[in-house]
């Protein structure tokens, strides 16, 4: 495609990958959990927020507590959304409302669309038990967060998470139920919000 005709090709929104900035606590925030990929070898080494894939049918959150579970063995209580600016948003896909793809999200890599919630441990699964998709996952204090090397697209991610976190906190909904791994059955385990 050509350099100035770029900007006027309709953004075609790509497939939906759902990820977590795990705070160490959403009223009081001083660290993030960072997770290095353990593969494809591009990539291994380089940091990026938890999360993964959303398979077809599968509503968003219910996805990223599956992905929580598989990569960390942890559950997350959900807080608020990191809504990318307006000028990087990729649109929703006109058939998302079936599966709750609904929101604008961040451009990752591959032609992948990604959208974060702000996160903290939550019950007895919140403390992070790394498998085989990370090589290694640790705290980090705010700020260092950025000296790590993250996936490239994740920068403009991580400073609208850093800045919200350091502003005031990120005061909870009351009424936000905790997020624990899916249920073992496989069955659609949607958090209640
Ligand atoms: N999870 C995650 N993926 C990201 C981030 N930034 C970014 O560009 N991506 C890209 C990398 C991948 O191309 C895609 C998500 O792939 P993934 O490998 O996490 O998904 P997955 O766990 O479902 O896949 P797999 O390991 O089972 O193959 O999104 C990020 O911060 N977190």
């Amino acid at each position: 495609m050509h350099e100035r005709t770029r900007h006027l090709e309709p953004q075609v929104p790509g497939p939906l990958v759902v990820a977590a900035a795990v705070l160490d606590s959403l009223d009081a925030p001083r660290s993030l959990l960072c997770a290095a990929r353990a593969y494809p070898v591009e990539h291994a080494g380089q940091y990026e927020l938890p999360g993964g894939k959303v398979e077809p049918g599968e509503a968003p959150l219910s996805a990223l507590a599956r992905e929580l579970d598989e990569e960390l063995s942890m559950g997350v209580r959900i807080g608020p959304e990191v809504e990318p600016p307006a000028p990087l948003a990729v649109p929703a896909p006109r058939d998302g409302a079936a599966s709750g793809d609904t929101a604008p999200a961040w451009p990752v890599l591959h032609g992948f669309r990604m959208r974060v919630w702000m996160t903290e441990p939550a019950g007895t699964g919140g403390r992070p038990r790394p498998g085989g998709s990370h090589e290694q996952v640790r705290w980090v204090p705010l700020d260092s967060v950025l000296d790590l090397p993250w996936l490239p697209a994740d920068r403009p991610i991580l400073e609208a998470v850093l800045s919200r976190a350091r502003t005031s906190g990120t005061p909870r909904d009351p009424l936000a139920p905790a997020l624990p791994p899916p249920a073992v059955d496989g069955g659609d385990h949607q958090p209640g919000i």
